[in-house]
């Protein structure tokens, strides 16, 4: 199933000589890239496609319509349809001219290459056409019948159809060609002041497509798939008319009046579904035209809406009231999927398709689940082996961590064992350091004290000498007393007293070496 959006295109014909002449009205519209915009630049609209005066109807065909007439044979409900005021080129893009082949013509051929395409398919192609001409459903494949007017019905199976329709089976282009030009003939053309062939009715060239596929021949009898029936429709719309332009009087007048209420009919079902609110009354059955279109617009179909246009001046307001439709028209989303038609043959085989493929799926699945469960085994073991694997790094790690640990208190051990030895042998070390040290000082005490000794000695032997000789000179001096000479007894007076301190200062010297030496003893 798809989500479309209707798809809507603009395609501006070039300016006729009628046009060229009369510049009433100097507003216009400018094309730039897909946009429009008014030259005034008061109304802009953009759009997927746009096409330039002097596009081709080829290149309309070809982005417009080509996806939806070969889905058809696909089995896709498609409408194509021209829209526009009159004179805009409607039937020129639907149903060409001499030069140039219309979208008609093209769809047709499309069709028939496409079904080429399925040589495993068998395809019947029905043509029909009808007109709707002042609110008249007029079939223009049946001349005799011409004046008759066809009845609208509706049932489940078929939906909208027109009764009493003559269908022609075509099994080539070219006949489905031919009786769109057959009928053609017997459209209602009429010259008016815009148009020198005016249409003035809606057509609806039709294809219904229904095909099977030959799934499978058993015992020389075919075997079918379901059967798909398609339609596409291929619309050229009479053109809205304003009577200041047309000069229309008379029939003409009344057939623009029956053309512009289906339109308007048609502008409000645009505009109610563009809306997209659930549950809105939408008018299809307030003109036979959108009740006909009715699936194309909102319903199961593939839908584009070529909007035709001219950019002449004078045409300014009837070329804006087209665009603002198709700016409508745009948001409407249609729902397309493919019609299949289930009969009881059909539905059997289908189920003893689906019943075997559904088989081929269950032994697809046991034999998955037996691999699954396969798998599921090894993924036991695997588990299994990751966790005794697991368990025993488990253990390994423990072990490490114990040995690691009793290494540690071995080592520490160790250090501190050899710690205190080096202690002891650094303590028996400076003992005898200490010792000897001890014993240079004694010896050097020792050799002091010898030397002090003797220099005591020595000492007492000068002072002995020193006493002596003040004895001596003490006898002197007592002599010399007797002899009174001052000056010889003072001087020997100043010799006695230079003595005396002499001897003074050889007590006070031994008598600090005395104390030195006994300060060292002690230390
Ligand atoms: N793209 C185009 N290139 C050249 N000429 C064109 C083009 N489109 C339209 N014309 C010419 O413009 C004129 C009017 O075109 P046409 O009859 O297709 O208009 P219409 O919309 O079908 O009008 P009506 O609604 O009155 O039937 C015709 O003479 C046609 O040949």
């Amino acid at each position: 199933m798809e989500d479309d959006n209707i798809q809507v295109c603009i395609r501006f014909r070039p300016i006729n000589e009628r046009e060229t002449k009369s510049l009433t009205n100097c507003r216009s519209w400018r094309v730039i890239n897909n946009t429009i915009t008014s030259t005034n630049n008061e109304q802009q609209y953009t759009f997927d496609h746009v096409f330039q005066p002097c596009s081709k109807t080829t290149d309309v065909y070809n982005i417009m319509a080509e996806k939806i007439s070969c889905g058809v044979v696909d089995g896709y409900n498609g409408t194509i349809f021209a829209y526009g005021q009159t004179s805009s080129g409607k039937t020129y893009t639907m149903k060409g001219c001499l030069d140039e082949q219309g979208i008609v013509t093209m769809s047709i051929h499309d069709v028939f290459k496409r079904i080429a395409e399925y040589p495993n398919r068998e395809f019947c192609v029905r043509a029909s056409y009808i007109e709707i001409y002042n609110e008249n459903i007029v079939d223009l494949l049946q001349e005799a019948k011409q004046l008759e007017t066809l009845k609208i019905h509706e049932d489940v199976q078929r939906g909208v159809y027109v009764g009493n329709l003559k269908e022609q089976v075509t099994q080539r282009p070219e006949d489905a060609v031919q009786l769109m030009e057959q009928g053609e003939r017997l459209r209602h053309f009429g010259g008016t002041n815009m148009n020198e062939k005016s249409s003035r009715s809606h057509t609806i060239f039709r294809l219904c497509i229904e095909s099977r596929e030959m799934i499978e021949c058993k015992n020389e009898e075919p075997q079918y798939g379901p059967i798909r029936v398609s339609t596409l429709n291929l619309v050229d719309l009479a053109g809205s008319e304003r009577v200041s332009h047309t000069l229309a009087e008379g029939v003409r007048l009344q057939e623009g009046a029956h053309i512009n209420k289906s339109l308007l009919t048609l502008g409000t079902v645009i505009s109610k579904l563009a809306e997209g609110r659930n549950g809105v009354h939408i008018p299809y059955r307030d003109s036979k035209l959108t009740r006909i279109l009715q699936t194309a617009l909102g319903g199961n179909s593939r839908t584009a809406i070529i909007c035709n246009v001219t950019p002449a001046p004078v045409h300014f307001d009837e070329t804006h009231s087209t665009l603002k439709f198709a700016n409508r028209a745009k948001n409407i989303t249609n729902d397309a999927h493919i019609n299949e038609i289930l009969n009881d043959q059909v539905i059997i085989t289908k189920m003893k398709k689906e019943n075997d493929i559904w088989k081929d799926k269950c032994m697809e699945l046991e034999k998955k689940l037996e691999q699954v469960s396969n798998e599921s085994n090894n993924i036991a073991a695997i588990r299994k082996m990751r966790d005794e694997h697991g368990f025993e790094m488990l253990n390994q790690e423990r072990l490490l961590r114990t040995q690691f640990e009793q290494e540690v208190i071995k080592v520490q051990n160790e250090l501190s064992m050899r710690y205190e030895t080096h202690l002891e042998r650094m303590h028996v070390d400076l003992q005898e350091v200490y010792k000897k040290i001890k014993e240079e000082v004694k010896k050097e005490f020792d050799e002091s004290l010898v030397n002090i000794i003797q220099e005591k000695e020595n000492a007492k032997i000068e002072i002995a000498e020193l006493e002596a000789r003040i004895l001596e000179l003490e006898a002197r001096e007592q002599k010399n007393l007797l002899d009174n000479d001052p000056e010889q007894q003072f001087l020997l007076h100043q010799k006695i007293e230079e003595l005396e301190r002499e001897n003074r200062m050889l007590n006070i010297k031994y008598s600090r070496r005395r104390a030195n030496m006994s300060n060292n003893q002690v230390g």
